[in-house]
């Protein structure tokens, strides 16, 4: 299943003219503040009619301006997430769950056990909105949202409204349904964190035009596209798998360059992590540094160089992945880095944060 996406359509000083595609897995819509994330998620959801484009889930074309074709949003099977989770007050969790349902399950049973299961949110059953927290209520509107049927997910920043504790409460669940649903979610996000985090794909939008798009780690590791997120949010990921939990405290990780380690990470043996390492986190070193405190250093080879604004931004290769590092340019010319040297990429292990850890499928 397939979200794909070509759209013109003109305001009075502003032309959105943006085509993408979205596999199933989340792919985040991203762009600064006026960029036209609203515009295509209205379009998206039915509630504006382009000039021209199409839009289609697989088979099911939503909008074609060619052959006059513009499903009204209820039609359109579209599970809805925003950053208010919009629960009737009157209505039980068990009743909101089934709400979707009642109107677009077309006969089919719903499948509450293994949503709830998924969510977490059994013991909530009998209660109502506002007797939830803020994420407990996000994870109802989740489950909500899937258990409409949809063809799609469309979630509006559904993280915006929450504080740091919990938004680390919902992360593992979309996570989950990202990897499990097998339903392409459209995720608009201002967060670089979010975004390295959840997504699959990402989505560049600039001024109404998609400037870039493609697989996440691809997108987060090229140095031409990494700092339209933000120079300091910049950061390539990385796949590593759990090794073993060790008697002092850490977890011992392993990557195609070598072994991590890394505090506590709260994760079974042989789970996959994705890991997010800021570049201005990551420090060269031309030999295998001594006696420094830093639990890991990989060896990698420099890629290529890239000046950005007050510095430099170095790609690594480390096995098959990729690691960037934002060093002086100073630095960069005083150890003479050029395309394929071997140097060592240091990484502290604080630099990877608990709330940038996440779970990936495969
Ligand atoms: N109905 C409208 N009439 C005129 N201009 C509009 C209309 N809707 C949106 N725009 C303009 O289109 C541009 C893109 O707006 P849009 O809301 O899609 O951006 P956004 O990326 O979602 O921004 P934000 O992150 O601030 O929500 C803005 O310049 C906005 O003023």
């Amino acid at each position: 299943m397939m979200l794909s996406v070509a759209l013109r359509h003109a305001f009075p000083g502003f032309t959105l003219d943006a085509g993408f595609e979205a596999p199933a897995g989340l792919t985040a819509l991203f762009g600064q503040s006026g960029s036209g994330k609203t515009t295509v998620v209205n379009a998206v959801a039915g509630l504006l009619r382009p000039q021209s484009g199409r839009i289609a889930v697989g088979d099911t074309v939503l909008t074609d301006s060619g052959r006059g074709i513009f499903l009204p949003p209820h039609r359109r099977g579209i599970g809805y997430v925003f950053q208010e989770a919009r629960l009737f007050p009157h209505l039980t969790v068990r009743q909101n769950l089934l709400y979707g349902h009642w109107f677009t399950g077309r006969g089919r049973q719903p499948d509450l056990p293994r949503v709830v299961e998924m969510l977490g949110i059994g013991p909530l059953l009998p209660r109502r909105p506002a007797a939830l927290s803020g994420g407990e209520r996000q994870r109802v509107a989740l489950g909500r949202a899937i258990l409409s049927h949809p063809r799609m997910l469309l979630m509006d920043e559904p993280l915006a409204a929450l504080d740091q504790p919990r938004k680390e409460e919902i992360l593992p669940y979309l996570e989950r349904l990202r990897d499990h649903a097998g339903l392409p979610i459209l995720y608009v996000s201002h967060s670089p964190a979010e975004v390295a985090r959840l997504a699959t794909t990402v989505v560049l939008l600039d001024r109404g035009r998609v400037t870039a798009a493609g697989p996440v780690a691809a997108m987060l590791s090229d140095p031409a596209i990494a700092p339209l997120l933000g120079l300091s949010e910049t950061g390539a990921i990385l796949a590593a798998r759990v090794e073993a939990q060790e008697a002092d405290g850490l977890t011992r990780l392993s990557t195609p360059s070598g072994p991590l380690f890394l505090p506590r990470v709260k994760a079974d043996v042989g789970a996959m992590l994705r890991l997010r390492i800021l570049a201005q986190d990551v420090m060269i070193a031309t030999a295998a540094p001594q006696g420094i405190s830093a639990l890991n250093v990989v060896p990698v080879q420099v890629r290529d160089l890239t000046p950005t604004g007050d510095g430099v931004l170095v790609r690594l290769d480390a096995g098959d992945q990729v690691i960037l590092s934002r060093i002086t340019a100073r630095s960069a010319a005083a150890l003479n880095l050029r395309p394929g040297l071997a140097v060592h990429a240091v990484l502290k292990a604080v630099s990877v944060a608990p709330g940038t850890i996440g779970v990936s499928a495969g």
